[in-house]
């Protein structure tokens, strides 16, 4: 292990076997097609400061990039306001190198440096459970899988009636997407941004390759111009025999309610498909409210996405917004790298929301973990008491934690990355 050296920057030119090293580790093929239209996607924005390598005899066996992204947190009035995190990605370390410290050593640098940076969290999407809790991260919030089965006797949607979809082309997409995600995404607390850039690389637009099977896109217009994005694929063809095609729904993206029931109302009549798969959904998928029988829709699967890890707590902490108005003097623990303890003082109205140091007598004893895990209002300090790291010091206090940090949809992040 000697000849192990740790590099950070890691400059762009290294990026094609250094990116070879993530996709060996992250069951990808660093040989076949896709692979340099994934190097064009990372390349285009590289940051040498924020990537991190392992090397051994001139061969990367450990990657860790992060990239400066913003979240949407509780805002005012149950909207969202923004909040500008450290975001973890591309975190590999070579099967002959594993479980020798590569990970920490790589991890501790890039959480020291987002600190020093004034970040005031770090998110991430865990490939596994076990690995992230033990650097201070915790699941923060969850998605889901669905089935639609569109033929079913109590599935059909019916339109709105104040709007209208078309296909469209990628190319005309792409002039529109931005901007609807944008609004869309200001409904939902946890969606992580996509900038123009991401949109451009999703659709293969300016020079960039679409990745994978090109999808049928549509655009929902009301009286306000666009508002809705729907991009879905076959997965099954039909049979002349009567049996339905498959299809799998990539993007559906909706600034408005009427937006949401018209791109519902699309997918309802498709024909020769009977079953339509929806992965990175939210765990509340609202449109069981619009199905004349909600059990056309089956969740097949919920559980962890997006990790969060607090960095600063007054600064996470006075960056949202909460569902009542109160005090809290929570005194936050067990930050082995001593981020996120410390005592607080949280003070909020409707409008307003402050959390400074404090010497006074705490309400609550929170593990830091625990805090980020109820940070983004998608799970109660009760629910997650069981696991320990939530001990209530005043009574009333969790109650009063819970409604205030309490939001009224789930969080939900619909951007990997
Ligand atoms: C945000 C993202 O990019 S998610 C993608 C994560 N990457 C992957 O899953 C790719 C495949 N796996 C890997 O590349 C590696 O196994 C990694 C990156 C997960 C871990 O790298 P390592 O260098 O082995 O981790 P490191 O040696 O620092 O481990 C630290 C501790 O975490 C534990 N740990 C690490 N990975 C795992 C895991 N997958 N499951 C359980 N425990 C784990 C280790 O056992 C060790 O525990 P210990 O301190 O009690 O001995």
């Amino acid at each position: 292990m000697s000849d192990i050296e740790l590099v950070n920057p890691v400059p762009v030119e290294e990026a094609r076997p250094w990116l070879a090293a993530v996709s060996t580790a992250l069951l990808g093929d660093p040989y076949d097609d896709d692979f340099s239209r994934r190097l064009a996607r990372w390349t285009s924005d590289w940051i040498a400061e924020r990537t991190w390598g392992a090397r051994s005899s001139g061969r990367w066996v450990g990657t860790l990039a992060t990239e400066p992204r913003r979240i949407t947190v509780p805002g005012p009035d149950g909207g969202t306001g923004e909040l500008a995190v450290d975001a973890l990605t591309g975190v590999t370390v070579g099967v002959t190198h594993r479980r020798r410290g590569l990970l920490t050593r790589m991890i501790t640098e890039s959480l020291t440096a987002a600190k020093e940076r004034g970040d005031a969290a770090s998110i991430l999407i865990a490939a596994e459970w076990p690995i992230y809790g033990r650097f201070g991260y915790a699941p923060a919030a969850d998605d889901a899988t669905y089935t639609y089965y569109s033929r079913h006797s109590g599935a059909a949607i019916t339109p709105s009636g104040t709007g209208s979809v078309r296909q469209v082309d990628p190319a005309e997409l792409g002039e529109h997407a931005h901007r609807i995600f944008a609004a869309a995404r200001a409904r939902r607390v946890g969606q992580v941004d996509r900038s123009e850039l991401w949109w451009r690389r999703s659709l293969g637009l300016g020079g960039f390759e679409r990745i994978g099977k090109t999808p049928n896109y549509y655009l929902r217009e009301g009286s306000a111009g666009p508002d809705g994005v729907l991009a879905w694929r076959t997965t099954q063809d039909f049979e002349l025999d009567g049996s339905l095609g498959a299809a799998e729904v990539v993007e559906l993206v909706a600034a408005n309610d009427d937006a949401y029931r018209d791109l519902w109302a699309l997918l309802s009549g498709l024909d020769v498909i009977g079953k339509i798969r929806l992965p990175d959904r939210p765990v509340d998928e609202q449109v069981r409210w619009l199905l004349p029988d909600g059990r056309a829709l089956k969740r097949t699967y919920s559980g962890d996405q997006t990790w969060l890890r607090l960095l600063d707590v007054p600064a996470a902490l006075s960056a949202r917004r909460y569902s009542v108005p109160g005090q809290l003097v929570i005194d936050v623990v067990g930050d082995s790298m001593g981020f996120a303890d410390g005592r607080v003082l949280l003070e909020a109205d409707g409008a307003a929301a402050s959390c400074t140091r404090t010497e006074a007598s705490a309400d609550l004893r929170l593990s830091h973990r625990a805090l980020a895990a109820s940070y983004l209002g998608g799970r109660t300090l009760r629910q997650l008491a069981i696991g320990g790291g939530v001990e209530e010091l005043r009574a009333g206090a969790l109650v009063r934690a819970d409604a205030m940090f309490g939001t009224g949809l789930a969080p939900w992040n619909a951007t990997g990355f």
